[in-house]
């Protein structure tokens, strides 16, 4: 019998670099499951369970989430995917969160969106989410077909509280500070691979190239 070998990534990048969109193209293409600490997190504050009680306010606030309530609720998760590779979106975001993740699992590859502060201020004031699913749409970059309607579902989109202006600033503070140093944590490990631009369709093949050198695309005709 052949042993599986799994494939464990992350994707790092600040608040609006594109991690939701690139996850969607990834696992078209590669047989990743996506796991989303913001779409984990708001589902949870949507089902108002303790974790996402105590999640709230920190993230209407543009702040994160303590480190012990989110490493918990992730760990849990992918302990429940042991036997699949995935694709983490949005964790880890702290040291002390990568320091825990690596006690747990060996990361294979970080692909980290490296796009400018400015370009990504205009793009959250206009960014839609299908909340259940995660999709993510744009108003002007991918409009879904009906305004404020999911495509696939027929489902209401809706704005995400913290992509107001002034939330959107304090998110991208808080990655400046707290979020870059651990993207030279996974460089010194030899594991962080760059990928910079300001547009996601001309980032988006290098990525793919990057991951069907590893694995094999399932969606090949
Ligand atoms: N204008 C523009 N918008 C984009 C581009 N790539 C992604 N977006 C949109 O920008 C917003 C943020 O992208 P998202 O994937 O949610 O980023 P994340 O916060 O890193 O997960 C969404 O509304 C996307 O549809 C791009 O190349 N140009
Ligand atoms: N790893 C994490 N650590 C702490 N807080 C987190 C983490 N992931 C998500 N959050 C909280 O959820 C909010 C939304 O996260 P996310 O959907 O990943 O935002 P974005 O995609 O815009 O970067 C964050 O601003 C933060 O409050």
């Amino acid at each position: 019998m052949v042993a599986r070998v799994l494939f464990r990534a992350v994707i790092m990048g600040p608040p609006g670099s594109g991690k939701g969109t690139v996850s969607e193209r990834i696992v078209k293409h590669f047989a990743l499951k996506h796991l989303s600490s913001g779409d984990l997190l708001r589902t949870n504050v949507q089902n108002k369970t303790e974790v996402g009680v105590i999640a709230k306010s920190f993230i209407d606030q543009g702040q994160l989430v303590p480190d012990d309530v989110i490493t918990r609720l992730i760990l849990q998760e992918l302990h429940k995917i042991n036997e699949t590779s995935w694709l983490l979106d949005g964790f880890p975001r702290t040291v002390s969160q990568a320091m825990a993740l690596d006690k747990a699992f060996h990361i294979n590859s970080v692909i980290d969106l490296n796009v400018p502060f400015q370009t990504i201020k205009g793009r959250l004031t206009a960014r839609w989410i299908h909340p259940a699913s995660g999709r993510v749409y744009n108003t002007e970059f991918n409009p879904p077909k009906v305004p404020e309607v999911d495509d696939l579902t027929g489902e209401p989109l809706i704005q995400r509280e913290d992509d107001k202006p002034e939330t959107v600033t304090k998110r991208l503070k808080g990655y400046e500070a707290l979020t870059r140093p651990v993207l030279e944590y996974y460089q010194n490990k030899g594991v962080l691979e760059t990928f910079s631009g300001t547009e996601t369709n001309k980032i988006w093949p290098h990525v793919y190239a990057f991951l069907q050198a590893k694995l094999p695309d399932v969606n090949q005709k």
